[in-house]
């Protein structure tokens, strides 16, 4: 290949045109082929060279710079091979270390090269980590393929040290909102990437919900019902399309604000987001980008319209504020904070009202961040797990008639003790609350919390280290559904349990039980009752715990009881006539859950 490398490899096959060149001298001397023979002939070769360099580059500059040229192509070509070599190694090293750590941590035996992969082609993840769990203990671990380890964590205090320590996300996830939104600093792998903007985001919904800078969500459940109406007119309606309704429009007009709520292309931003939430994983799956195939460019295509459709109603946010500020410059200073958290065409220019959302979403972009990029990765998560969540409550409400009717008292009784009457408090409705609560926990937005450490191993307190790179999971429903830590009742629908007694409420959260308030008769509305926190359960995981937990958890509990607030207030939740009797809630997936979603009827109280 060059003269560099013929002492290295002298029989290769491939003459270099040095060699060629010294085909007299090479057939004089190559004539016994020992190795000693061939140290002799690079030697003579050498010295040959020598000359030669010397007098090309006196007569032949051209000649010169070819001899230049080849030997700048020899350390390219040794410094890439030296590189790969490292690369390699450094694999391979990884892969040792993986596998050694690995070793310590109990699991089923694998018996293929492709590890587990046949034992989950029969079950499903959840069920095979709840037989693995039951078998092996609190962290078992499964192969996924010879060099993808998952890593199961099922005891509560072991998940919440993990999910502390572990604080990056898999990879896939955030590929899967790239390729949809573009470069974010939200909802990306790396937490260095997404620290920052987590802390403002947070402290701008913090700030918010001490501040009461509420939504009016009286005009959202008008807007969200006009939807559903028109639905119930040409059929029926189930839980999952109601609350995608309100999920939606909620979501909407706390990111966008009022402008939301009459903007001509809301249906169409709601399918796309839609759609797109379908093959957002399929794409993001695929090692390499498929460039070649049609439908991810169908999918970019979808994406592309998303992007400007955000910017639309983004620009409506403008003239809304713009308008807004031209007859009320008294409240805008108060709004300036959400308008750095999100990032995108800003309106940090422009004053606004109260409710508009996106600007903090767009706020400080760097040059690579997708301007809305934030905006439509909140518009996504929020949207998804929201109606997942209110989806739930629906069906728990109208099955539960006797606890639908409670939460209507209460909501009466705190509209009437309310002192200021355009926005009902929901800090007295512990019922709704503990509805809530009840509803995250039994069904939460996803079989599992997936995270990683993408660059250190960690150990935990048990003395397990976990690699570095390994796929960690907690399998969230059977935590949540855990008898240990939610009693007997786990799998039933209870909502007391987040409610005791004044002076039970300490002896609960000690003992981290809260299987204890299982009295259907109490009356929440009594003041001897008080709510207690879910989080102190370290159970409870709809939202995540740890460095990467959900920043909108108190947010969107606050959001999504004054939405039922004002729902309930207006009309009564009820099964389909006829359908009553022919709910069978069926075990799926570890999960007890109400299939196919039930077809529901909303019913004016005033009517
Ligand atoms: C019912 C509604 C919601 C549920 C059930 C939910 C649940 C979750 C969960 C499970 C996570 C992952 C936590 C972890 O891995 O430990 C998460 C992350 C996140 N959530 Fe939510 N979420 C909801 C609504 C929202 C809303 C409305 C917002 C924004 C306003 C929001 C903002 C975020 C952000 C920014 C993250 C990513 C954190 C990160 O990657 O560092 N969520 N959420």
């Amino acid at each position: 290949m060059c003269s560099v490398s013929q002492p290295v490899y002298p029989k290769s096959p491939t003459k270099s045109r040095w060699h060629a060149h010294h085909h007299d001298f090479s057939s004089r001397n190559d004539k016994v082929q020992s190795p000693s023979h061939h140290r002799l002939v690079f030697v003579k070769k050498t010295k040959k060279k020598e000359t030669i360099m010397g007098s090309s580059s006196n007569d032949d500059p051209g000649k010169f710079l070819r001899e230049y040229a080849q030997w700048e192509i020899n350390a390219f070509l040794w410094i890439s091979l030296i590189t790969i070599t490292y690369l390699l190694l450094d694999k391979v090293i990884n892969l040792l270390r993986l596998w050694s750590h690995a070793r310590k941590i109990p699991g089923p035996p694998s018996s293929s090269f492709c590890g587990h992969s046949r034992l989950l082609s029969r079950q499903s993840l959840t069920e095979v980590l709840a037989e693995s769990h039951e078998k092996y203990g609190s962290v078992v671990k499964l192969w996924l393929g010879p060099t993808k380890l998952l890593v199961s964590v099922k005891e509560p205090a072991l998940i919440k040290e993990m999910l502390l320590k572990a604080e990056d996300k898999l990879p896939l996830t955030g590929k899967a909102f790239r390729l949809a939104f573009g470069q974010l600093s939200l909802f990306a792998s790396s937490f260095d990437k997404v620290q920052k903007k987590r802390e403002s985001l947070g402290m701008e919904l913090n700030g918010r919900i001490l501040e009461r800078r509420n939504i009016n969500y009286a005009k959202i459940v008008d807007s969200a019902m006009e939807r559903i109406n028109e639905i119930m007119g040409k059929g029926s309606i189930d839980c999952r399309m109601a609350s995608q309704q309100m999920a939606f429009t909620m979501l909407g007009a706390t990111v966008f604000g009022d402008a939301f709520l009459a903007w001509s292309k809301a249906t169409i931003y709601e399918e796309l987001l839609m759609t797109i939430a379908k093959d957002a994983c399929f794409w993001a799956s695929y090692r390499v980008t498929p460039f070649w195939k049609r439908g991810f460019w169908m999918y970019q295509h979808l994406c592309t319209k998303l992007k400007c459709l955000t910017q639309d109603i983004v620009q409506q946010c403008r003239r809304n504020c713009k308008s807004f500020c031209n007859t009320d410059q008294s409240s805008h200073a108060v709004n300036a904070g959400l308008e750095t958290a999100l990032g995108g065409p800003s309106c940090s220019d422009v004053l606004k009202p109260d409710n508009v959302f996106s600007q903090e979403l767009n706020g400080h972009i760097n040059v690579k961040e997708e301007p809305c990029g934030n905006i439509m990765g909140v518009m996504f998560h929020g949207c998804l797990t929201t109606a997942g969540l209110v989806g739930n409550i629906l069906a728990r409400l109208a099955t539960h008639q006797e606890i639908q009717d409670k939460i209507y008292s209460e909501i009466i009784k705190a509209q009437n003790e309310s002192v200021k009457e355009d926005q009902i408090s929901v800090d007295k409705m512990l019922l709704l609350l503990a509805t809530i609560y009840e509803s995250a926990r039994l069904l939460p937005a996803g079989p599992l919390l997936q995270r990683c450490s993408l660059k250190d191993d960690f150990t935990l307190k048990t003395g397990v280290t976990i690699p570095a790179g390994a796929v960690l999971v907690v399998p969230i429903q059977l935590v949540q559904m855990d008898n240990c830590s939610w009693g007997s009742d786990a799998n039933q629908f209870n909502p007391y349990r987040f409610l005791s007694e004044t002076g039970r409420q300490s002896d609960q959260a000690h003992n981290n039980s809260f299987a204890g308030a299982t009295d259907d008769h109490v009356d929440p509305g009594q003041s001897s009752f008080v709510l207690n926190d879910p989080n102190d359960n370290t159970a409870f995981l709809p939202f995540g715990s740890g460095s990467r937990a959900c920043i909108g958890q108190k947010f969107i509990i606050q959001g999504v009881a004054t939405l039922f607030a004002s729902l309930l207030e207006r009309y009564e939740i009820r099964l389909q006539p006829g359908l009553e009797n022919n709910l069978k809630p069926t075990m799926n997936n570890c999960v007890v859950q109400l299939l196919p979603s039930p077809k529901i009827v909303f019913v004016r109280r005033d009517s």
